[in-house]
Parts: C-alpha cells; sequence; structure tokens
C-alpha cells in the first residue's frame, strides 16, 4: 500500500487554491435573475449571456490567484486564459448543475439551457458531461484543482514558455493525484478517472467553437468581454 503524504507546502497550495475557488463565485443579482425573468428563447439566451459573462469574469480573478500564475509570461497568461475559459466555464457549471444549489437554482438553469436555441448535437453531450462530473461527487478542493489543471495546460494555442507552464501544471498534478488517493482510497482509479474529465472537455470545446459560430450566423448578440474571449467578430 502506497504511503501518500502531502506536505505542509502542498496543503498550504490547497488552501490558498480552494480559498479563490470560493472566493469568487458569480454575483447574486446574476443568479437571482435567472430564477426571475421570464422563459423565451431569446429570454433565455440573454440571461445565459449575462451568466456566461460573469462567468468569465470570476474565471480571470480567480486565475490571477493561482500561485505561480503571475510569474509566468504575461503573454502566457493572456493565451492561457483564453485557451481554457470555455473548459474552465464548463467545470464550474457542471458544479453548479450537479449538485443541489439553493431555492432551484439549478433546474431553472438546466430549463434556461435546454431551451435557449441551442442545437441537439451540442446539448447531447453537455449534459452528458454535467451527469459525468456529478457522478464522481467531486469534493470542492479536487474541484478547484481540477480547473487549476485544465487552466494551466502548457500546448494552449500560442503559448511560448511550454516548460514554465508544465512545471506549474505538474506541482498541481502531484497535489490533485495525492489528494485522490487520500480522500478516495477505495477508488484507486480515482484520478484517472478525474483526468479523464479533462479529456472530455477538449471534445466539448470543439463544440463550443461551432456552438458561437451557428449563434452568430443566428445573429446572436454576445457581450464585448465574451467577443474577446473567444475572438468572434
Ligand atoms: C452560461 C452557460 C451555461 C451553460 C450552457 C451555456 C450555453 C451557457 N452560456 C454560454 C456558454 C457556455 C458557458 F458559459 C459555460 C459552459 C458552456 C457554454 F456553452 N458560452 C457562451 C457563449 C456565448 C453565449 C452564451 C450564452 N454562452
Amino acid at each position: 500500500k502506497e504511503k501518500v503524504e502531502i506536505t505542509k507546502e502542498q496543503w498550504a497550495l490547497i488552501k490558498a487554491i480552494l480559498d479563490a475557488y470560493n472566493r469568487h463565485q458569480i454575483p447574486q443579482d446574476v443568479t437571482k435573475k435567472l430564477l426571475q425573468e421570464q422563459y423565451s428563447a431569446e429570454e433565455n439566451f440573454l440571461l445565459l449571456t449575462e451568466v456566461a459573462t460573469s462567468q468569465v469574469q470570476v474565471l480571470v480573478e480567480f486565475t490571477k490567484n493561482i500561485p505561480g500564475f503571475l510569474s509566468l509570461d504575461r503573454e502566457d497568461q493572456i493565451a492561457l486564459l483564453k485557451g481554457s475559459a470555455v473548459e474552465a466555464m464548463f467545470l464550474r457549471s457542471a458544479q453548479v448543475l450537479s449538485k443541489k444549489m439553493p431555492r432551484g437554482y439549478t433546474e431553472v438553469l438546466e430549463e434556461r439551457i435546454r431551451k435557449s436555441g441551442m442545437s441537439e448535437e451540442f446539448m447531447t453531450p453537455m449534459f452528458n458531461f454535467y451527469k459525468n462530473i456529478g457522478e464522481l461527487h467531486m469534493t470542492q478542493e479536487e474541484q478547484a484543482l481540477l480547473t487549476t489543471i485544465t487552466i494551466l495546460t502548457p500546448d494552449r494555442p500560442y503559448v511560448k514558455s511550454h516548460e514554465a507552464v508544465e512545471r506549474l501544471q505538474e506541482i498541481m498534478l502531484d497535489v490533485l493525484r495525492k489528494l485522490c488517493v487520500l480522500q478516495h482510497p477505495q477508488e484507486p482509479q480515482y484520478f484517472a478517472r478525474l483526468l479523464g474529465r479533462l479529456t472530455e472537455l477538449r471534445t466539448l470545446h470543439h463544440y463550443h467553437v461551432e456552438m458561437l459560430t451557428s449563434w452568430k450566423t443566428n445573429d446572436h448578440k454576445f457581450t464585448p468581454l465574451l467577443c474577446e474571449i473567444w475572438d468572434v467578430q
């Protein structure tokens, strides 16, 4: 039986990332609107655009608090954010949709997604992902670390110092691996299952690019921040 030891420094890292992850949540006024506004495809899409924009803002704040991230090359920081945003947002919305949020927020969000004029071919894999994440019953620490590992993916477009990002990601992977062994002793393959979700995220990322194009074609409006993060004209 492998003896797993999490060092003092690694506990401090876990705590810093978890605090940042919990500190940066979507503002109440945005989530309140989800419960109040009426249901039409247009209204649902508008609300999801607001939630998406808010999720990007929350993501940028969270990323700035990842230990070591601000020491990376400035342009690489931008490249990592642009390259990982939708994957981190899929993880964040999966966590919201899989746990029972207060006041039926989860059901309302799901309902609005299903009735926002999104094509079936994207809806199915997306809700499949949400179900797969839900079945993992990840702890808060695991969610925050998995999001951090997604952001610190070295092979995003335009990343120059590949090694510097890889080194940082490896530190996080080692912490997550140990945490999984300690928190899921009955499931030796749990860490591997978590990493398998990162592969699923890449597929959803490709679907998302197509979604953006089809929304654009149907003349859907985005906010300037969403246009900037996903290079939409
Ligand atoms: C907030 C939300 C939650 C679940 C599903 C969806 C479709 C959304 N909304 C959007 C997403 C998006 C995301 F924010 C998280 C996950 C996957 C995503 F497709 N991306 C975009 C891009 C332009 C406009 C919107 C409305 N939009």
